[in-house]
């Protein structure tokens, strides 16, 4: 710590607190963030995941990990300072004035382009909402707090416990189901409606309203003066069979969105006389600009200092004989087009040139595997009714077996501790390889338990 000098602390939660410092060397502002760590040694890798994941993630789009470090009982991990405050800040500053829909549409397409990212790294972050979620001072968005992430497949006891934030948190969460890369995508499509509409999709002031409401899928309209594909990607990121949701990949590749881009920043992506004669594709030059627009130039300095990427994607020739190529096909996607200016990846480019052009197109025998009960959990809704909603943008652990169901605004107990009980890291260099986030890949309970029995016995005055 004697690197840094402390500014001020930005916050405090359960975890410990977030202090905004400057390096003596570099005078770089960064945020440490300082975690208490457990007495007891089984829980102290537990302690360390967000670092440890933190630290895997190398994105645009994501808060940039610098090193963590451990002094006395606490874990400090030190990221990138996020000078534009969070999300959930920016929205609230707006009070009535709505965006306009080529910010939305810019920021959106940062954070998928981040979340994929972590996908692809197969971890879920779990908590996604715009608290979470950060703006640079050129405006450029930034996920955080890995606090809640986990990696896919790890160990058997994620899959008793979801960490959410109630308003956040997908059907099939609250339906017991097993939860997957789709889950986060509903939490993106909440993010993406609050940037809509000004307000939260699923508002309600108790347990049972929210939970009716989210395993419905029941929203108010959006302002009718958005365009009808944003209109049409909500309702798809909503759809409450996750099967039926897209994932990141596909939003990010589907024609849908790339047009709608398409049609909001056509001036800047190409010349007016083109517009109305090419409704299909982008070129390498309108990739660019496009990706300019998108943020991408943030990330040109970053590419630079971590090498070879951008280089690969951008320079035309170094040394006869070895040229450098951009992708053969056109740049047809909003993927493609991020990803040929920037870092976001060699692992995305692997899945971009797939050809999928509509937001739910899941074949259809995928589609049949599994079917999905349109019901609401209506027995745990009647359990729930009385109980009232409090601390609702909070991060609660989400427990669907054992004794201590529903950690969170139930008991009071808890706070905001975003730590599942005897969570494992186990990183294991396989699921940590880059893969396309197309398919589903749920964390099956291995011994099912009916959990309703348990919400029983802790609500006696039901
Ligand atoms: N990288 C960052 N840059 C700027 N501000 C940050 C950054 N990370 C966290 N903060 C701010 O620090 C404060 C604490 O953040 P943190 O994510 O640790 O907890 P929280 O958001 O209060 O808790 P929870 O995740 O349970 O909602 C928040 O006000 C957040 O906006």
């Amino acid at each position: 710590m004697e690197t840094y000098s402390l500014l001020r602390v930005i916050g405090e939660g359960s975890f410990g607190r977030a202090l905004l410092v400057q390096c003596k060397d570099s005078q770089e502002k960064y945020v440490v963030k300082e975690i208490q760590l457990p007495k007891n040694q089984s829980k102290l890798e537990n302690s360390r995941r967000e670092a440890v994941l933190l630290s895997r993630m190398k994105h645009p789009n994501i808060v940039a990990f610098r090193e963590a470090f451990e002094a006395d009982d606490l874990l400090c991990i030190v990221m990138e300072y996020c000078s534009g405050g969070d999300l959930l800040q920016r929205i609230r500053q707006q009070k009535t004035t709505a965006f306009c829909v080529d910010e939305i549409l810019k920021w959106f397409a940062q954070m998928c382009s981040g979340a994929k990212h972590i996908h692809d790294k197969r971890v879920l972050h779990r908590d996604l909402k715009s608290k979470n979620i950060f703006l640079t001072n050129n405006g450029t968005i930034k996920l955080g707090d890995f606090g809640s992430a986990c990696i896919l497949n790890s160990s058997k006891a994620y899959a008793r416990t979801y960490v959410g934030t109630p308003y956040y948190v997908a059907p099939e969460i609250w339906d017991n189901k097993p939860y997957n890369n789709k889950s986060d995508v509903w939490s993106l499509g909440c993010v993406l409606y609050e940037l809509c509409a000004l307000r939260h999709p699923f508002q309600a002031s108790s347990w049972k309203s929210l939970i009716l409401k989210v395993c419905r899928g029941a929203y108010p309209p959006l302002p009718s003066h958005l365009p009808y594909e944003l209109q049409h990607l909500i309702k798809q990121m909503f759809k409450t069979n996750p099967k039926d949701r897209p994932s990141l990949h596909t939003i990010l590749t589907s024609n849908r969105v790339s047009k709608l881009l398409r049609s909001h920043f056509p001036s800047q992506v190409m010349g007016t006389e083109e517009q109305g004669r090419r409704a299909g594709r982008w070129n390498r030059e309108e990739g660019k600009k496009m990706a300019d627009l998108l943020g991408a130039k943030s990330l040109i300095k970053m590419s630079t200092i971590e090498g070879a990427e951008f280089a690969e994607g951008h320079c035309e020739s170094r040394e006869p004989g070895h040229r450098k190529q951009w992708n053969a096909a056109p740049t047809d996607t909003v993927l493609q087009v991020l990803a040929n200016a920037s870092l976001i990846s060699s692992e995305s480019m692997g899945t971009a040139s797939q050809d999928l052009t509509g937001l739910s197109e899941e074949p259809e025998d995928s589609r049949q595997r599994r079917q999905w009960e349109r019901d609401p959990p209506e027995r745990l809704l009647s359990l729930l009714e009385k109980a009232r909603l409090r601390r609702d943008f909070s991060t609660f652990i989400i427990n669907r077996g054992g004794d201590d169901l529903l950690t969170g605004p139930l008991s009071q107990l808890q706070g905001d501790n975003t730590d599942g009980p005897d969570m494992e890291v186990v990183i294991d260099r396989d699921r940590l390889e880059p893969r396309s986030d197309d398919e589903d890949t749920d964390f099956e309970e291995e011994f099912p338990c009916n959990w309703m029995d348990e919400v029983e016995k802790i609500l006696p005055e039901h």
